[in-house]
């Protein structure tokens, strides 16, 4: 199968975006695999599928695939980036474009200045998604050793993060720590992890080991989580910058029961094709 795609990104957080609206198709793990590999195939973090609605009042629905080739809930840097490739390839023309997700509906709005920002939806701290052992607690739930002082939290923002608290993001154990707590059972689905340091009520930087892919220049979810956590701590405010290696987002929300906004840059690379 021929198959034409095209390689976009948030913040360096890369994505092979595919128009599964034009092209009828459904890709397989070992396929997804083949596509992010980043030796053998055209590379990225994640394969975001573009396909018609499936929710009614949506415009499209969004499908995300890890580079491990599992299909999970969410993505904010690939929703700014869906937004940016509808709109290029003409299949909307809106500035509001509603997108179905298997975390529910979102709202992304392009803007004038090219930025696109995105209600993430409510953050959910449901034991399904998430330990509640871990909600919001310090000191530390236990980890295990190396992590006794760090405090952590957990919310879902349709994916499961955990949060921790460091002093310096650019010591924080990311490639030590990231993969054990990512598997680690306490997570009945598995959890991105954000490793965040508080620089004012309105700064954070953050660096983020990805479920399924690793350390990411950026995670837009885990931006959303480290800002919501960080505010039930008691230690930001409604609005914060959030510094990742790859950029900065705006990270907006109101307190609980309030979505998250998510504003920051969709950028397109270039467009290809691949045999499959
Ligand atoms: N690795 C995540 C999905 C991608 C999230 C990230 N790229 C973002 O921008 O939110 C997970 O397994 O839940």
């Amino acid at each position: 199968m021929r198959l034409r795609f095209t390689k976009m990104h948030g913040l360096g957080n890369d994505f092979v975006v595919i128009d599964a609206v034009r092209q009828r198709l459904t890709l397989n793990a070992e396929q997804i695999r083949y596509l992010a590999d980043r030796h053998f195939g055209v590379g990225c973090d994640q394969v975001l599928l573009v396909e018609a609605p499936r929710i009614d009042g949506t415009d499209f629905h969004y499908r995300i695939f890890n580079a491990d080739g599992g299909e999970v809930e969410q993505c904010g840097n690939g929703a700014r980036c869906f937004a940016r490739y509808v709109r290029d390839e003409g299949l909307t023309q809106a500035d509001q474009i509603r997108v179905g997700t298997a975390a529910g509906a979102i709202v992304l709005q392009v803007r004038a200045d090219g930025q696109v920002s995105v209600e993430m939806g409510i953050p959910r701290f449901n034991p399904t998604e998430i330990p509640l052992q871990v909600r919001n607690r310090a000191p530390a739930y236990d980890l295990g050793s190396g992590c006794e002082a760090m405090r952590i939290g957990a919310v879902s923002m349709g994916n499961p993060h955990a949060v921790l608290a460091v002093g310096n993001v650019d010591e924080a154990p990311v490639g030590e720590l990231g993969p054990r707590i990512e598997r680690k059972s306490l997570f009945p689905h598995g959890a991105n992890v954000g490793f965040m340091e508080r620089r004012a009520s309105d700064l954070i930087r953050l660096r983020v080991w990805e479920r399924g892919v690793g350390e990411t220049l950026a995670c837009g979810t885990g931006a959303c989580a480290a800002a919501v956590i960080g505010r039930l701590w008691g230690e930001l405010g409604e609005s914060v910058q959030v510094q990742l290696p790859g950029g900065t987002l705006l990270i907006d929300w109101r307190g609980e029961g309030e979505p998250v906004m998510m504003t920051g840059p969709a950028t397109r690379v270039f467009d290809g094709e691949i045999d499959l």
